[in-house]
């Protein structure tokens, strides 16, 4: 009998809880054919937990998370709350619980599916190949920088601040050298030494950390250089180190490799195997409440879960296996429909993604 894991979930807000949703059924599925034991708790978290506890990151929330193996996220964030920044601001919500969980490394895969070439605006034989992670940096720089406004002679000015310290940067590199020697043995670190000082100072770390790491070939790219090489050659990328906010950009970008960022997972992970899985896409307030959302980037946050924080690989083999066959088979939700007419569901893709696995 398997020992029970304990996943807090937390659906959030717009197509969040539909995603979630999908996700718990593969969770399911994965209990009948494999045996493993989960417990799961839903906690509020977002915009929702606002209308209903008046904070974003509630504490019963929080303590939920640190009392579990792992948490399950959807999204959060809405024009209801987005339109009163002191509501729901990130630093208090998502930068919140990240911070407060000690999630700095953010593993983003962006797997290009054979059968998808057509759904990416890039050529088939640009694509050819690609396979890459950006491995990004979570709980410091830009977007957790002390911030401030105020008034001079030319209207209000405003004031965002980029901090790193080298224990933080050295801590997140030395996780993407390991990575990279996981696989391809090839490592971009992406900066704009050219013009940051915490730039540079990422710069120095990388060159003293990769020292340890002499069978990685390294490259650093600037990061407007590589906005541009991630559509030139995305084949030539395999693993891309970087921090905050270049890493949130870039990896957007790198969604479109794969055809649509609801194919995007991601596992956010500290010092331990406690991790904090959720897709790289938002609240989608454009579709929410629509069904048509696709749940693909929550089901591949989940065998990310299996793999990084349980080492159930076997389940996620079969989750990675069921989603390509069902992608093979042609079924497809808007996002990646070339013919929107015969787009289905999320919950048609979950069910049809959940009938898919096997032992
Ligand atoms: N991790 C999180 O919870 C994140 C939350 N946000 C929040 O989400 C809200 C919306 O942000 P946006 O900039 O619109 O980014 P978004 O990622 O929510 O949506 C961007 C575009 O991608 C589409 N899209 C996203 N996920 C999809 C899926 N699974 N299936 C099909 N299409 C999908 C949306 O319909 C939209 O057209 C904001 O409040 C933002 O702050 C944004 C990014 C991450
Ligand atoms: C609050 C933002 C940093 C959320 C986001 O866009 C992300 O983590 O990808
Ligand atoms: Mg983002």
């Amino acid at each position: 009998m398997s020992e029970v894991k304990k996943i807090a979930v937390l659906g959030g807000d717009g197509i969040g809880p539909e995603v979630v949703g999908e996700a718990l059924k593969v969770l399911k599925k994965t209990e009948e054919l494999f045996g493993y034991k989960f417990e799961t708790e839903q906690a509020l978290f977002g915009g929702i937990a606002i209308d209903e506890k008046g904070t974003p990151l509630p504490q019963e929330t929080l303590d939920l998370c640190l009392a579990s193996d792992a948490v399950l996220l959807g999204a959060v964030g809405g024009p209801k709350w987005d339109s009163n920044p002191a509501a729901l601001r990130p630093e208090t919500g998502l930068l919140g619980i990240r911070k407060a969980l000690g999630l700095f490394s953010n593993i983003r895969p962006a797997t290009v599916f054979d059968c998808l070439k057509d759904a990416s605006t890039l050529k088939p034989e640009v694509l050819e190949g690609t396979d890459l992670i950006v491995v990004r940096e979570l709980t410091g720089g830009i977007y957790f920088g002390e911030k401030s406004r105020r008034d001079t002679e030319n209207g209000q000015e405003a004031i965002d601040t980029c901090v790193y310290n080298e224990k933080e940067v050295e801590r997140i590199v030395r996780q993407a050298f390991d990575i990279a020697m996981t696989r391809s043995k090839r490592l971009a670190s992406v900066d704009k030494a050219n013009v940051l000082e915490t730039s540079r100072l990422w710069r120095e770390v990388v060159i003293r950390v990769a020292a340890d790491y002499p069978e990685v070939e390294l490259e650093h790219v600037l990061v407007d250089n590589c906005a541009m090489q991630l559509l030139r050659r995305p084949a030539s990328f395999d693993v891309i180190v970087t921090e905050n906010m270049f890493g949130d950009i870039l990896s957007d970008e790198a969604a479109m490799l794969t055809g649509s960022i609801g194919m995007l997972s991601s596992a956010s992970l500290g010092e331990g195997s406690f991790g904090l899985y959720e897709p790289v896409h938002g609240s989608a307030p454009d579709i929410a409440g629509q069904g048509i959302s696709n749940p693909i980037a929550t089901i591949l946050s989940v065998a990310l879960m299996f793999r990084l924080t349980f080492g159930y690989h076997d389940a996620a083999q079969a989750i990675e296996d069921a989603v390509k066959e069902v992608l093979d088979a042609g079924h497809r939700t808007g996002d990646i429909a070339v013919d929107k007419s015969k787009a289905i569901g999320t919950t048609a893709m979950g069910d049809l993604i959940i009938a898919a696995m096997k032992k």
